[in-house]
């Protein structure tokens, strides 16, 4: 399974964090016997610096495309996302050109990043790494940032970097030599390193995924990739465990069965499922709530505000679809509708917290096979709607 999109948390008390140390504590040690893990050492001291200063013209927007949005959220927000989740990179200095730095404040205040310094971009790559080094190297009166013994150097146009790679960046920064190898396909930085820092280099192998954003089809791309991966966990909440044969019962376990490659999650508000908040605390971004006992909307009331309340919508759309039943059988149908198209009011109002929500009316017949052809469509419209995360559909009512 993909791994799940950056978020932000409480840094773990895991193996990793003494893995960075060590790593950190090896990149900065003289004495290589020192360079080994111990017990209780000190934190590492490690920052990042992001240039973030280029015009993008092989992009050929008007924007700048570390600014360009990804689902309504500007590419360099979901970089800072990916580093600053990383709790032992202690500082992230990013520089911006001076005409997009209250853009850049904007994007840090909106999003809620942490631990973001900005400097001004020089009129090369190289001289707004060189600006953002100079920040950290400088002791400075006023100047919250203090000299950290590692630096990495990220590109903002790179929104997916995982931690496990940065921290082999910083492990190798001192425990390899450079080879004739590294020189023959040096980059840039590292040529830079050589000539101007006197310091030895290593190439550390990354993942496809961190391919950097240079071109209009990169864009595309990385919206698919962030679609594909909030797409990997549903949580589907049903209003009653009773009633086994209920239609409500069968579409769940379509839903199952078409989504075997995504986990499904049976959660509820009831005690019967797994604990909701929980759920959400595992950044779950998709919610089919499936109203078999009523034809309103306090289940999906009750869910849409444990989902503001949790702020999970912040970084990424949360898709939420509400389901309902009728049967051929009812004279309702008018009533039934009527009644559900309330949704784009709740719609409207949750849209402005990036929550996307839909209604879903199954209209079924009796006869077996016209309703299991019935749940089918039910359940496809289901996975498109989490698939697309197209905000266009929000507040619709769609009939399967
Ligand atoms: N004067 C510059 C030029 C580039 N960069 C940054 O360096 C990274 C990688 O460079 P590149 O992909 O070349 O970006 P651009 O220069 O913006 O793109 P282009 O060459 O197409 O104009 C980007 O995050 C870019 O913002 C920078 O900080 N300062
Ligand atoms: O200008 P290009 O798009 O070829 O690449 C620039 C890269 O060299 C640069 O982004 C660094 O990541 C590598 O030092």
């Amino acid at each position: 399974m993909e791994p799940k999109p950056a978020a932000p948390g409480p840094c773990p008390g895991d193996f990793r964090v003494a893995e960075a140390a060590a790593a950190a504590a090896a990149a900065s040690s003289l004495n290589p016997a020192e360079a080994r893990a111990e017990p209780g050492r000190r934190a590492p001291s490690v920052a990042a610096v992001l240039p973030a200063g280029g015009s993008g013209e092989r992009m050929g927007v008007p924007t700048p495309k570390q600014f360009c949005p990804i689902l309504e959220r500007p590419l360099i927000s979901y970089t800072l996302q990916a580093l600053e989740r990383v709790c032992w990179i202690k500082d992230i200095v990013v520089a911006v050109t001076g005409e997009n730095m209250e853009a850049m404040k904007g994007i840090i205040q909106k999003y809620k990043h942490q631990r973001i310094s900005l400097v001004e971009a020089g009129v090369t790559r190289h001289r707004s790494i060189f600006n953002g080094l100079r920040a950290l190297a400088e002791d400075q009166p006023n100047s919250k940032l203090s000299k950290p013994e590692v630096v990495i150097i990220h590109d903002a146009v790179r929104p997916f970097v995982e931690e496990d790679v940065l921290l082999k960046v910083v492990t190798a920064a001192k425990e390899h030599g450079c080879s004739d190898y590294d020189l023959e396909f040096g980059t840039e930085c590292l040529q830079l390193a050589l000539k101007y820092g006197h310091v030895n280099a290593k190439l550390v192998e990354g993942s496809p995924d961190l391919w950097k954003v240079t071109y209009k089809r990169d864009l595309y791309a990385a919206e698919s990739i962030i679609k594909e991966r909030t797409s990997q966990h549903i949580c589907i909440i049903m209003d009653t465990k009773e009633d086994e044969n209920h239609v409500g019962h069968h579409l769940e376990e379509i839903l199952k069965n078409e989504l075997n490659h995504v986990e499904v999650t049976s959660g509820a508000l009831c005690p019967a499922g797994r604990d909701l908040k929980q759920i959400i605390l595992e950044q779950c971004y998709n919610y089919v709530c499936v109203n078999v006992m009523s034809s309103d909307f306090e289940e999906t009331q009750r869910l849409l505000n444990m989902l503001e309340e949790s702020n999970l919508s912040i970084f990424y759309p949360v898709v939420v679809i509400s389901v309902y039943f009728l049967d051929y059988k009812s004279v309702h149908f008018d009533q039934k509708v009527e009644n559900l198209m309330q949704i784009r009011e709740y719609a409207k109002e949750v849209r402005k917290r990036n929550i996307l929500l839909c209604g879903l009316l199954i209209y079924y017949p009796q006869d077996e096979q016209k309703l299991q052809a019935s749940l089918r469509e039910g359940a496809t419209i289901i996975t498109t709607l989490i698939k697309e995360r197209n905000s266009g559909l929000v507040g619709q009512l769609l009939i399967a």
